[in-house]
């Protein structure tokens, strides 16, 4: 499992009279499954884009099985996966396979390599009568499903996800939910649903760019739904 470091990590987006977005963040995470809650604005999304050096902190360092974000990022990013809470900003090929495809370009993997592993993603993720579909013309949770089945077929040790049920009707929710369940690899995941809380070994609570609460999933629930009683 990797293991993940910040420490002291601040981060301010640049910007006239912008305010820290991230203060003082200091944690390590080694469990298989994080879950990150908190209200809108909070810092999740820039907190975990720091995991895959998307956003560099402008004060401390990030660190995924001792490599510096900062310093590191190409190798961090053959490690860790990322699906974006907007798929929109992240499918990239016209097609739904040649979308799948895109994600294991420059990996020595012949053409029938590619083909096998695309359609059997496809078919993980009922994508499989998709296959030539535009991929701008899918409905959303189609896309959301799409941009996760891009990031799992490269196969990283860390898959961060970044509220990947927001687009989702109820099955599809549970089908990303049994997907996350059955998945080996470590999974960072921001979410609003907090019943997704239940299949995690420790939940942080972001709130005002802090860690307000760290521990056990039920009571980080119980937290933050203190945070607006
Ligand atoms: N690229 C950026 N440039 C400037 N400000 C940004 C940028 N990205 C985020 N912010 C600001 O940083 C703050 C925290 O944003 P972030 O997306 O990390 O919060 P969040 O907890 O994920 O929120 P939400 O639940 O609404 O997705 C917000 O005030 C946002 O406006």
């Amino acid at each position: 499992m990797p293991v993940i470091e910040f420490a002291g990590v601040g981060h301010t987006y640049p910007g006239i009279g912008s305010t820290p977005v991230l203060r003082d963040v200091t944690c390590r995470l080694a469990e298989h499954r994080v879950g990150i809650v908190g209200a809108n604005g909070s810092g999740k999304s820039t907190f975990v884009r720091m995991l895959n050096a998307l956003v560099v902190p402008s004060t401390g360092t990030v660190r995924i099985d001792g490599l510096d974000t900062a310093r590191d990022a190409r190798a961090i990013r053959r490690r860790v996966g990322f699906c974006f809470s907007d798929p929109d900003a992240q499918i990239v090929m016209p097609t739904v396979a040649e979308d799948v495809a895109f994600s294991l370009r420059r990996r020595g993997l012949s053409k029938q390599e590619i083909a096998d592993r695309v359609a059997a993603t496809l078919a993980a993720y009922e994508l499989a009568d998709h296959h030539d579909h535009p991929a701008h013309l899918l409905s959303s949770g189609q896309k959301q499903l799409l941009a996760l089945a891009a990031v799992l077929v490269t196969e990283p040790d860390l898959v961060v996800m970044d509220e990947p049920t927001t687009l989702l009707d109820l099955g599809n929710i549970r089908r990303v939910r049994e997907t996350i369940r059955a998945l080996p690899q470590q999974v960072v995941l921001v979410t609003h649903h907090l019943e997704l809380l239940d299949d995690v070994d420790r939940a942080l609570v972001l709130h005002e760019g802090r860690i307000a609460f760290d521990g056990e999933p039920a009571e980080a629930r119980t937290y933050y739904e203190g945070l607006f009683a």
